[in-house]
Parts: C-alpha cells; sequence; structure tokens
C-alpha cells in the first residue's frame, strides 16, 4: 500500500491544491533558500527553540517565520543541522512523581490488612512478628508500585516514538521540489511540516496549518477518552498569552495545536512543528498518571480476592473472640491467638506469587511473537470469553477485487462502468492530493480495475477528451482535483472535488463514494442514462438484465432538462426509488460483495473551503461491488476457538447481508444480523440482551463497536477485541484485552494490550493456552494457600478447645507461610491445564471461597489428627518441652501436607493430572523436606522447636497417607470441571 501511494503521489505535482501550497511557500522568506548554500558565507544558526505555550501569540505566517521554515518544508542538509542542534525528538521515561503512585499501592486493601496485622502484633508483644509483617507488606507495595510504573512507562508514548514514523515535507536540496516521505520520530526538528493522518501519533509539538475533519485523542495528556476537534486558524488575531497562563490545560483546549503524545482520531492535517523531544509540554508538563487507565478484569478480581481476604480475616478474629468468651477460663493470651491466627490466614507473598506467573506467562507468549504491553492482560487474556472481531482482514483476507459495478437500475456493461470509472477518479484524487495520501484496500481495488483495459471495452481511457464533444462522453475526461474530503469511518463516505477542462459554466464536481445508506441519504436523484458508452441521455428507465440476474429498474422518472456530471438527465429519486436502489445494494451485499454506492453532484465553483456539509443533493450514479476473498485460516481457528470456550462475535461496518455471508463462510452461523445503528435508541440494560444474543454487529461505526464491548464486559463477560484499523481503537482501548497485529497503524497498536506478529485468528487460539496456564497458576496459589491456611486456622480454633498453649506461634506461622509461598514460586513454571481443557475461566473470589471451605475443612481433620498424635506423645512431659515438640511437629505436618495439597490439587477438575514440570516437583520436595529437616537445625531450635520422638514420624505417615487419600476423594466428589472453579458467576 505505501509503495502504491508513492508512486501515485508521485502524479501530484500538477494538481490545483500543491500549485497553491507551492505558490503559499513562495511567499514566505526561506531563510535557509539559496543564501545559506551557495556563497561561501556560513550558514545562519538555528533558531532559538521554542516552546508551544511561547508560540500562541504569534500567527502562522509570524510562526514559520520564528522557526526559520516556510510551506515547503526544510531541506534534508538544515534539517540534520537542526537534528545535531536540538537533538533526538525523544523524551526520556519521565520520572513520575512517586508519591501518589507509592500512596496508591500502599494502600490497596491487601498491604491494608498487612498493616493492620503488624499492628495487632506490636500491641501484643510480638515485635519481631510486627517487623516481618510489615517488611512484607512493604515488599509487596513495592513489586505493585514497580509493576505500575513499568506498565505506566509501557502505556506512554515514548516507546511508540522509538518505532513510529512520521510523514515529513522535505526537499532534497533548496531549490528543490518538496517531497513527503517517512522519517523515524526521533529525527523530526523544529520547523518541519508534518502531515497527519486517521491513526498517526501526533509527533511533536505542532501548529496546525491546514485540517480536515481533524479529531484528536489526548487521552494520556488529558484523561479525557472523548476525540476533540481541532482545525487551523490561520487568520485569527492571536494577543499575546499573559506570562504563565499557557498551561497545558489551555494549550489542550487550543483549536490549532497538536501535542505529542495523543493521536489522530479522524481526519487530516499538514502541521509546522514547534518544539521536540524535552521541550514537549509532554515532557514539561505532563502530570503523570492523568492519562484514563481501564479497570481491567484483572484489577477487579484482585481487588475481589483483596476483600475476600480481608473479611475472612474479619471473621476469623470475630470467631476467636468467641472462642476466647466461651473457653473464658482459659489461660491463653487472647491476643497473641489472634494474631496467630489472622498471620495464618495470609498469603502474604501474593503479589510476587501473581507477578510471577504474569511475566512468565508473557515470556512463553513472547516466544510465540505476541509482545504482552501491559502485564495483567495475560490473565484477561486468559479470560476471554467473547472475541469480537472486525471482518475485513480477520474473515476476509483484505485483498479486494471489484466484482460487478451497476448504474442505479442495476444495470452493468457501460452504464455500470461509468460508476467504477467516478468511484475510481475519487480514489486517484485521493492518491494525489490526499493529505497524505491515504488509501484503503477499497481504493487499490478500484484503482487497479480502472486500470485494467477490460474493465470497460468501450472507453479508452487514455484518448483525449473532446472538448467540443459531449462532456458526458466520458466521465472521467482528464478531470483536475482541487480538494479530498477523506474517507472516515464515521461518515462513511469519501468524497473528491474536481474541475474537469470540458465542462463549461464554471462548476465543480463532487464526486462521492461510500457507504450504501450514507451516501442514498444525501442522494436527492438519480442517473438515468441509458447506458450507453457515450453517456448520451436515456429516455427513461427500462426492465433490463440486471447484475444481481433479476429484472431490476429503479422505476425513476426522468426530469427533463435536468443536468447533472452524470448524464445530462437525471430522475428525482423519491422513497420508492431510494427503497429499490437500497435493495439492489442489498442484492450485491447478500453475493457477499463489499458494496459502495457512488454519487456525483455539480456546484458553482468557488476557491476551496468545500466541507463535509456540502455532500448534500446528490445525483446516485450506481454501485460498485467489491469481493473479499475469505480468509482460509479463518474457519478452522474458529472452529479451534469455539473449542476453547469463546464465543466468537463480528462486529463490523460493512453492510449486514456481506457481513452475514461472510460470517457463513467462515463457518459462523450469523443468526439474526443486529444494525448497530438500530441499538442507538436502546438505553444499555435493553442492550445487554441483545449483545449476548447477537452474533453479527454491521454498520457499526467505532463508538458502536466500543459500546457493543462494553456492553458484553457489563453482562459479566471478559472479552477481547481483534481489530487492526484507526475504526477500532474506542473498542480495543474498552475491552479487557485489546489484540491488534503489530502491522496495525500507530494508534491501533498504542491502544492495543497484546500485539500479534499477524493477523489471523489462529494466532489468539494458538497463545490463549499460554495465557490460560499463567490464569491457572495464579489461581491455584490462592486456591490452594487459602485452603491450606484456612484448614491451619480452623485446626487452632479446635485446638482452642483443648491445648493449654499456642498451637504455633505468630512467629513460627510466618516462618510456615514464607517457606510455603516461597516455594510457591515455581508455580509459575507450572502447566497444569490439559490441552482439552476448553473453558475460560476467571479469579472469582466465591468460587475460591468455596473451595478453600471444602479443602481448609480436609486439611483441618488431618491437623487435628495431628494434635491427638502430638499430645499423646508429649504427654507427661515438661510444659515447656511438650510445647516445643508439639509446634514442631505441626510445623512438619503443615508444610508436608501443604506440598501434597498442591501436588494433588494443581490440576482442575476430576480427570487425571497432568505430571508437574521439574521445578514444581523440585520446590514441593524442597518444601516437604524444609517441614521435615528445620526442627533439627540451629533455626529450628531459634524458632522455639524441639526435635519430636522418633515414634512421630511412622504415625505422621498414616496421617498423610490418609490425607491423600481424603483430598483425592473430595477431588472426585466436589471439584468442579476445568475452568470452572474460578468461573465468574453474576
Ligand atoms: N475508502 C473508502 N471509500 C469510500 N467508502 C468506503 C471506503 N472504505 C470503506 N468504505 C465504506 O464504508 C463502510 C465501512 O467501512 P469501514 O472500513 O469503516 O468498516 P470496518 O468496520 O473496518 O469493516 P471491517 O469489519 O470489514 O473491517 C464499508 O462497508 C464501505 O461501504
Amino acid at each position: 500500500m505505501a509503495g502504491l501511494s508513492e508512486v501515485r503521489s508521485g502524479r501530484t505535482g500538477s494538481t490545483a491544491e500543491r500549485g497553491s501550497m507551492a505558490e503559499r511557500a513562495d511567499a514566505f522568506a526561506d531563510p535557509f533558500g539559496d543564501a545559506g548554500k551557495t556563497g561561501d558565507a556560513a550558514p545562519p544558526a538555528c533558531p532559538e527553540p521554542l516552546s508551544l505555550a511561547a508560540s500562541v501569540g504569534l500567527t502562522d505566517l509570524q510562526l514559520l517565520r520564528r522557526l526559520g521554515t516556510g510551506l515547503r518544508g526544510l531541506d534534508e542538509h538544515e534539517a540534520g543541522r537542526r537534528l545535531e542542534a536540538y537533538g533526538e525528538n525523544t523524551v526520556q521515561a519521565k520520572a513520575c512523581p512517586p508519591w501518589p503512585r507509592l500512596r496508591r499501592a500502599l494502600c490497596d486493601p491487601f498491604s491494608v490488612i498487612l498493616y493492620f496485622l503488624a499492628g495487632v502484633c506490636a500491641l501484643s508483644g510480638a515485635h519481631s512478628t510486627a517487623v516481618v509483617l510489615l517488611v512484607l507488606s512493604c515488599a509487596s507495595s513495592l513489586v505493585r508500585f514497580s509493576g505500575e510504573r513499568k506498565a505506566d512507562r509501557e502505556a506512554a508514548v515514548l516507546r511508540e516514538i522509538r518505532d513510529a514514523t512520521a510523514t515529513v515535507l522535505r526537499r532534497s536540496g533548496s531549490r528543490s521540489k518538496p517531497l513527503a516521505r517517512e522519517v523515524p520520530l526521533g529525527e523530526l526538528v523544529p520547523g518541519d511540516l508534518v502531515r497527519l493522518s486517521v491513526g498517526d501519533l501526533v509527533p511533536a509539538d505542532l501548529r496546525l496549518l491546514r485540517a480536515e475533519g481533524l479529531t484528536i485523542r489526548q487521552a494520556l495528556l488529558s484523561g479525557e477518552s472523548e476525540p476533540v476537534d481541532r482545525h487551523a486558524e490561520p487568520d485569527r488575531p492571536r494577543p499575546r498569552p499573559r506570562p504563565g497562563t499557557a498551561s497545558l490545560r489551555s494549550l489542550l483546549d487550543r483549536p490549532d495545536v497538536g501535542l505529542l503524545g495523543s493521536s489522530v482520531a479522524t481526519g487530516s492535517a499538514t502541521a509546522v512543528v514547534v518544539a521536540t523531544g524535552p521541550r514537549t509540554c509532554f515532557e514539561t508538563t505532563r502530570e503523570p498518571g492523568t492519562g484514563a487507565r481501564r479497570d481491567s478484569s484483572f484489577e477487579r478480581a484482585a481487588r475481589s480476592v483483596s476483600w475476600l481476604l480481608g473479611w475472612i480475616m474479619v471473621a476469623s478474629l470475630l470467631l476467636v473472640l468467641a472462642v476466647g468468651t466461651v473457653f473464658g477460663s482459659h489461660h491463653w493470651a487472647l491476643l497473641p491467638f489472634a494474631v496467630a491466627v489472622a498471620v495464618g490466614l495470609t498469603p502474604e507473598m501474593l503479589p510476587l506469587v501473581v507477578s510471577g506467573a504474569l511475566a512468565f506467562g508473557a515470556g512463553t507468549l513472547r516466544r510465540h511473537g505476541v509482545v504482552i504491553r501491559r502485564l495483567p492482560a495475560v490473565h484477561d487474556l486468559g479470560g476471554v470469553d467473547v472475541l469480537c472481531v472486525d471482518k475485513t482482514g480477520t474473515l476476509t483476507r483484505e485483498r479486494l477485487g471489484v466484482a460487478v459495478a451497476v448504474d442505479p437500475a442495476g444495470r452493468t456493461g457501460p452504464a455500470g462502468d461509468a460508476a467504477l470509472r467516478w468511484a475510481a477518479l475519487n480514489s486517484r484524487i485521493i492518491a494525489e492530493l490526499g493529505d497524505p495520501p491515504l488509501l484503503d484496500s477499497l481504493d487499490e481495488a478500484l484503482l487497479d480495475a480502472d486500470l485494467d483495459p477490460h474493465v470497460d471495452p468501450h472507453v479508452d481511457l487514455d484518448a483525449d477528451p473532446d472538448p467540443d464533444g459531449d462532456p458526458y462522453a466520458d466521465p472521467v475526461g482528464d478531470p483536475v482535483g482541487v480538494e479530498v474530503l477523506p474517507f472516515d469511518p464515521v461518515r462513511r463516505l469519501a468524497t473528491v472535488v474536481v474541475r474537469r477542462p470540458g465542462v463549461l459554466g464554471g462548476v465543480d464536481t463532487l464526486v462521492v463514494k461510500g457507504a450504501v445508506e450514507a451516501v442514498l441519504d444525501r442522494c436527492t436523484r438519480l442517473s438515468a442514462t441509458d447506458g450507453d458508452p457515450a453517456g448520451r441521455p436515456a429516455t427513461g428507465v427500462t426492465g433490463r438484465t440486471t447484475a444481481t440476474g433479476a429484472t431490476t429498474a429503479t422505476g425513476a422518472t426522468t426530469a427533463p432538462g435536468a443536468t447533472d456530471a452524470t448524464g445530462p438527465t437525471t430522475a428525482v429519486m423519491d422513497d420508492a426509488c431510494r427503497a429499490r436502489a437500497h435493495d439492489l445494494a442489498a442484492d450485491l451485499a447478500a453475493r457477499g460483495l463489499r458494496v459502495i454506492a457512488v454519487a456525483t453532484t455539480d456546484r458553482p465553483r468557488r476557491h476551496g473551503g468545500y466541507r463535509v456539509a456540502d455532500e448534500h443533493g446528490l445525483t446516485l450514479v450506481g454501485f460498485v461491488g467489491l469481493r473479499d476473498e475469505p480468509e482460509p485460516s479463518a474457519l478452522p481457528a474458529l472452529a479451534e476457538l469455539t473449542a476453547q470456550g469463546i464465543a466468537v462475535k463480528v462486529v463490523t461496518g460493512d453492510h449486514p447481508d456481506t457481513a452475514a455471508l461472510a460470517c457463513r463462510e467462515a463457518g459462523i452461523e450469523p443468526g439474526a444480523v443486529v444494525l448497530a445503528p438500530d441499538t442507538d435508541a436502546l438505553d444499555d440494560a435493553e442492550l445487554a440482551p441483545l449483545v449476548e444474543r447477537g452474533t453479527v454487529f454491521a454498520r457499526a461505526t467505532p463508538a458502536h463497536k466500543a459500546r457493543i464491548v462494553l456492553a458484553l464486559r457489563g453482562a459479566g463477560h471478559t472479552v477481547g477485541f481483534l481489530g487492526d484499523g484507526v475504526n477500532d481503537l474506542p473498542a480495543l482501548e474498552a475491552a479487557d484485552a485489546g489484540v491488534c497485529p503489530r502491522s496495525a497503524a500507530d494508534g491501533p497498536r498504542d491502544s492495543a494490550d497484546i500485539l500479534l506478529s499477524t493477523t489471523d485468528l489462529a494466532a489468539i487460539s494458538r497463545n490463549l493456552r499460554a495465557a490460560r496456564q499463567s490464569l491457572a497458576n495464579i489461581g491455584n496459589y490462592l486456591r490452594i494457600t487459602l485452603a491450606s491456611n484456612l484448614g491451619n486456622v480452623l485446626a487452632m480454633l479446635a485446638a482452642g478447645a483443648f491445648l493449654p498453649f499456642l498451637p504455633m506461634l505468630p512467629a513460627q506461622v510466618l516462618v510456615q507461610n514464607l517457606c510455603f509461598d516461597a516455594s510457591q514460586l515455581a508455580l509459575a513454571f507450572d502447566r497444569p491445564l490439559r490441552p482439552d481443557a476448553g473453558r475460560p475461566s476467571r479469579l472469582d473470589y466465591r468460587a475460591l471461597a468455596r473451595f478453600a471451605v471444602v479443602f481448609g475443612l480436609v486439611n483441618a481433620v488431618a491437623d487435628v489428627a495431628t494434635f491427638v498424635v502430638l499430645m499423646r506423645l508429649t504427654h507427661g512431659q515438661s510444659p515447656l518441652r511438650a510445647q516445643q515438640v508439639f509446634h514442631a511437629g505441626w510445623f512438619t505436618e503443615n508444610l508436608v501436607t501443604q506440598a501434597l495439597t498442591v501436588h494433588i490439587l494443581r490440576s482442575p477438575g476430576r480427570g487425571p493430572r497432568i505430571p508437574a514440570p521439574w521445578p514444581l516437583r523440585a520446590s514441593n520436595l524442597g518444601l516437604a523436606a524444609a517441614g521435615l529437616l528445620l526442627p533439627f537445625t540451629p533455626l529450628g531450635a531459634l524458632l522455639g522447636f524441639a526435635v519430636p520422638p522418633t515414634a512421630y514420624f511412622p504415625l505422621l505417615a498414616v496421617i498423610l497417607a490418609g490425607y491423600v487419600l481424603a483430598l483425592l476423594l473430595t477431588r472426585a466428589v466436589v471439584a468442579e470441571p476445568p475452568g470452572q472453579s474460578l468461573r465468574l458467576r453474576k
């Protein structure tokens, strides 16, 4: 596409538009023109650097002079000099003020739980436990803090700057013509002229010199997610702002500036670079953390799990108080006991284990060519249960070819070819005048068809237009482009204005092509030529064999004397004609063609300044149907996704019938296609069931796509969105996991969480498993830790009834938790899911609580059995010795049972387990060994352990065997099918 654009933009020099730009350019002084390059005089010094804030009081002309540039841009030599003088257009990763972020990390619910515990420990005299808890909570806050800072940096525009390019107008020498070329963003310098188009990042701080339908997104700077209008203001008087008043906010509100860090949502523009790199507002005034951040499925899950832990802890403390009241004569101090219980419950290393599992998942995906731009996106991808995709490039190959062209009566042949040639003219003028020439695959196909001599054997494309002949004999002739209103996915139209030498009367012709509904809504007439290759007037519309094989005629009444570009005779388009035209387009779409309507109108000549508002009162010339080959990989990939439990929904801007056929070819039953505009009248509650039921959503604008994604999320789904167009940008941002190919435009790439090396759906199904494994590992850690910790707490409470001392001291509980947690870091390497585990899952606190209670009870039974054995064995010993042996014995049993629990419960569901990988086996063995050996070491003595008698170990073996049996039985009876145990229930 780029190649074609370049070739086509090579023809641009002769156009009126570029002529006028060049004339204006000549009117401006070019301080680095001949004077600077010929003679021996040293070139003038580079202008003083300027900030955007300092430039707001200057008119365009003053600004260009101040920047030492003109409308012809800089020459390469001067640009090189400036690059040396000002440095690269890159900004260092800005040191975010750490305090707000740190405050947030320190105040997350999980850390608060640990502070609370540390406070209780300190009060109860367990100072060392309090210190360890504080250190752990700070460490977990720091893990989160550094993770978020990294994610911030990744989200920031800086990374993109390194990869992206900008279209800049430069001259090879001072006398040469300016040429548009792509340069890396880092090489832009103040004074460069850049062109912006849909999806581009704003590459530096800019003043707009010319803009057409431009809206930009600046969420990263302002936090507002909606795009804002921007336009040039060449004639605006510019009072110099008072010093200090040009704040970031006021700059963000100015209509004629673009700031580094924003991106183009619609339209196009030409702008002059005012400030680059460290002198941009992004670098000097941005308050980090102001960008809009989406609350993804991972963040919601993390929050709910933290709250679950908090509630369990409060409940257990209340339980302890109740136990204390019931056993009022008990000589345990209530507070240390409460502390021991609470410490026993807390999975202190949760953030570390979660980050480790996510990082390992991201590493695996990276090896498959997938870049994860936000670490929690690994979790979100693993949890996706609805995947929304666009049509073109996903279900189809995006290699369009013109299949048919018809006139409003549905006739092919010369009559239809007129529609094709007008459409191709529109694309050609966009290629020539577009700023930059933004051609999509549809334009490419039209141009290719137009260049194909077989398309219309009746018309000699190279023939000179006959100035004395019928001006409509060749509707294309040799028209000169005057203006371009480029395609945008909201209005779904692309319009060019041409001036045709053969046409007398000083008229310009607007040539409009676009989505059928968008064009027909703006048509008041239709071309009524009878298809004569010479384009002579029709005498009326007759039924003929049409493109769809039926006899179709719009049945229009001709309006004698009415003339338009499409022919000397046009007909009034009444509602009946309009309905028949819609039917004709629907017939074409039902054949799987991507259909555009083509219309024209003549307007009294004026000098530029055509607007979108001029697209009305059009005359319909006909329709062009383009075939898009089905993507062969889509069918197996969709089957694979379905097998993996994912519902695929197609959300497209295309015609409903085209979309439906593309879906059928890809093996998706489209059902009743939902027309996105019809959902406008529905509120969120009404929309929810519709998006649940619907499979295909057609005629969706970017805003519709985002709303559909949000409605699905609201209905409890984890939603992925795969799209590569700028019109997919809002949906990519709205989804839990926004996925886009690396080859996509800067805008979607910037918004996506996950970048794929290819566009095909198979890339998602291939990588889904790795993401799900990561999610399963996090779930396993939480489930197993909570179950065994809850088991310990229940055992402690039970022990309160018959033990004269604490079953384990708070410090011992803490060490035991740390040993377990450290060993569970190896869970990151686990692959617990079977290859056929075909259900998405997500962390759900209710399922988690159920699991913890059931298996916690099994664990508590084993603990109580151990207590009984230990009480027997220590009977008659001194109270201190009995206590120390008891503590050591339970410590050993605890760690060994935890290792066994991980080993048996790591594979979800009831089916056979997948063998554990060696890191996990090694860490589990290490855990059991630590439990068995620590009481024999000096560290054990330091912790207050005494070596249990030898008779304890065979009895422990019996208890452990019983525990394994109980675990296996419980798992067989109560475990839910794979993926279910963590599934969200609404
Ligand atoms: N270059 C163009 N010029 C004029 N009209 C166009 C152009 N490209 C697309 N259209 C029209 O606009 C409609 C919507 O196109 P758009 O590219 O916004 O859809 P989309 O959502 O990207 O579709 P998909 O899901 O197939 O990728 C198309 O059906 C077509 O009728």
